[in-house]
């Protein structure tokens, strides 16, 4: 007799996702499900084609089901598929991603540039679009720093490219300080021509370095295209919080999904392995936990992540195996993951 599919389904319940907290079953994982005889066969589908938790959940997902009465062979596949946002304004967009801050100077760009070149690394398609007026450092970041941009035959731009991410920011457009004094209208019609008149490609994510606060490049992203979501910034004083907070409640207004918060220079860590919270602890996760909103990752402040940052290259391209390195690359597959699961919450009902 073959096993039930609710059986089969009700087992790989208990597989969860060890950073998603999430089960594979409701993250949408499960496809091509079926069983003749004691033989199962499923393929799961990954978030991200490079995952490192593929063994991982391999050896989980086979022992739930080789577990179940019957089951003699478990045949697995995976393949992988970032899913994209049901309203694309461009098609070949999968998801654009806000990145934002309450305050200035939280390491919101540090942690976009991580983010994109960690998505890179993972396998997907990633382009990055430095809105920050007030402080345009992508360029730096990727060291591509006063490279002139060209345009293709059709007068759009080429982004720059650099640690598999293609790259665009306000700074390659202007001169130093220009587009401080922008207000509305001009800004309105430079992103839309960063966002619109750029050889973008195919991208699963798009992320969106945003200036900090709530100004008008926040009004104008979300006038000009669907946001998936926008991901949250934050240290974990209370300044920072109060202003994380104004943030938050304007991409709420803006109907702007919100997908997480990071906490950036979370702690130091001392020598003797015991931490340092030098700004207060737990802000940021207590803030998340109030607004129902999930904490994507508790990033230390150390000197390697500046020095890789002002040394063009993120820290996760410049010491991918490193401690603060990993729990960057940790926080950008929960984005990914959150990605997924915003996506598969506004399906349509058929
Ligand atoms: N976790 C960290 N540890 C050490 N230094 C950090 C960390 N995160 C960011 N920095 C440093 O702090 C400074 C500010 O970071 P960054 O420019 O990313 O902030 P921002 O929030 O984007 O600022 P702005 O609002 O000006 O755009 C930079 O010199 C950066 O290298």
């Amino acid at each position: 007799m073959d096993i039930s599919r609710e059986a089969l389904l009700d087992a790989l319940r208990a597989v969860r996702d060890p950073e998603m907290r999430r089960d594979v079953v409701a993250l949408g994982m499960i496809r091509a499900l079926s069983a003749e005889g004691g033989r199962v066969a499923l393929t799961l589908n990954l978030t991200t084609p490079k995952t490192p938790l593929k063994e991982a959940l391999e050896r989980e997902v086979r022992a739930a089901l080789g577990a179940l009465p019957g089951v003699t062979h478990v045949d697995l596949s995976f393949d992988a598929e970032v899913s994209a946002s049901q309203q694309r304004e461009l098609p070949g967009i999968k998801n654009i991603v806000a990145i934002g801050s309450g305050k200035g100077g939280v390491g919101k760009s540090t942690v976009a540039a991580n983010l994109a070149a960690s998505l890179a690394l993972e396998g997907a398609a990633v382009g990055l679009l430095d809105a920050d007026i007030y402080g345009p450092s992508q360029a730096k970041m990727f060291a591509v720093e006063g490279k002139r941009l060209m345009a293709d035959d059709e007068k759009r731009i080429i982004p720059l490219r650099n640690y598999g991410v293609k790259l665009i920011s306000i700074a390659n457009l202007v001169e130093d300080g220009q587009a401080l004094t922008w207000r509305g209208p001009i800004l309105h019609g430079t992103l839309t021509q960063l966002l619109k008149q750029t050889v973008w490609g195919e991208l699963d994510y798009l992320l969106v370095d945003l200036p900090p606060g709530t100004g008008d490049v926040q009004l104008s992203l979300s006038q000009l295209v669907p946001v998936t979501g926008a991901l949250l910034v934050t240290t974990p004083q209370d300044v920072a919080l109060m202003d994380v907070r104004r943030a938050y409640t304007m991409f709420r207004k803006t109907h702007v999904p919100v997908l997480g918060v990071i906490e950036n220079m979370a702690y130091y860590a001392l020598p003797d392995g015991t931490r340092d919270y030098i700004f207060g602890e737990g802000g940021a996760r207590r803030f998340a936990e109030a607004e129902g909103l999930e904490v994507l990752g508790e990033i230390p402040i150390n000197r390697a992540v500046r020095e890789a940052g002002d040394g063009g290259a993120p820290l996760v391209v410049a010491a991918p195996e490193s401690p603060d390195a990993q729990a960057l690359r940790r926080a950008a597959r929960i984005l990914a993951g959150q990605v997924r699961l915003q996506n598969m919450m506004v399906l349509p009902v058929l």
